[in-house]
């Protein structure tokens, strides 16, 4: 008998994994430090504090900057005025688009899992022209849970047909927030290694890594195998 078996689902990390962000995000933070006549952070240091969401990014920056605690609503509200529709600086990853037409001609169903709100994540994918090659997106505003709270990633599963509580299929990010919440989920993790870990590589469990999406196809295909 000839068992067909569907390409199981592919989802993906955003920041950092499918697109070069944080030159805009470094961007929005300034400027809402300058309206309170804090000196600038530089682009490693707001690097290095992108990776679980907006509210986590603000807590970092104010215990850098000894901004009050008591600020952080207002800043966090300021900086999303401003990151709603920052792309100007933004890039995809090379070889990104090409990847992506692949896997989706290939049948396999796309997801987005970020912990980047949903109303930024939207902008950038629609600025990119990949929205529609996305059959869910879940931001990091979508539940009460982000990552690595392995609930956003299995609700991104689930809205693909995979069953909720022990999905099939594979995650594709670039933190350890990715790495863990892959594990949390227990679905195989592919790390790409140009994004914004501060782990180093062999550090990181991972089914494979790569630093090139040209090679990503072939990587989804034997992981989808074992997933
Ligand atoms: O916005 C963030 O802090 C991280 O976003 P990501 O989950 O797409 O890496
Ligand atoms: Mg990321």
């Amino acid at each position: 008998m000839n068992v067909c078996l569907a390409p199981r689902p592919v989802i993906f990390d955003l920041d950092g994994t499918l697109i070069d962000s944080v030159p805009d995000i470094h961007a929005c933070v300034n400027a809402v430090l300058r309206l309170h006549n804090i000196r600038p952070l530089t682009l490693d240091q707001v690097r290095g504090f992108v990776g679980g969401g907006v509210d986590l990014l603000w807590q970092k920056i104010s215990g850098a900057t000894g901004l009050p605690r008591e600020a952080h609503r207002d800043l966090v509200a300021s900086f999303m005025t401003r990151y709603h529709g920052a792309t100007n600086l933004t890039r995809l990853y090379p070889h990104v688009t090409e990847a992506l037409g692949v896997l989706a001609d290939r049948g396999y169903p796309l997801g987005i899992c970020t912990n980047k709100p949903l109303g930024p994540t939207q902008k950038v994918l629609d600025h990119f022209g990949i929205a529609q090659l996305f059959r869910v997106v879940i931001g990091g505003d979508s539940l009460p849970q982000r990552k690595p709270d392995p609930a956003p990633l299995r609700a991104a599963f689930a809205a693909l047909g995979a069953d909720s509580e022990q999905p099939r299929g594979v995650y594709v990010g670039d933190s350890e927030f990715d790495e863990e919440c892959a594990r949390n989920t227990g679905v195989p993790f592919l790390l790409f290694t140009r994004g914004y870990r501060k782990t180093p590589v062999e550090q990181m469990t991972h089914q494979a890594a790569f630093d090139d999406f040209a090679t990503l196809p072939l990587l989804v295909e034997e992981a989808a195998a074992i997933a």
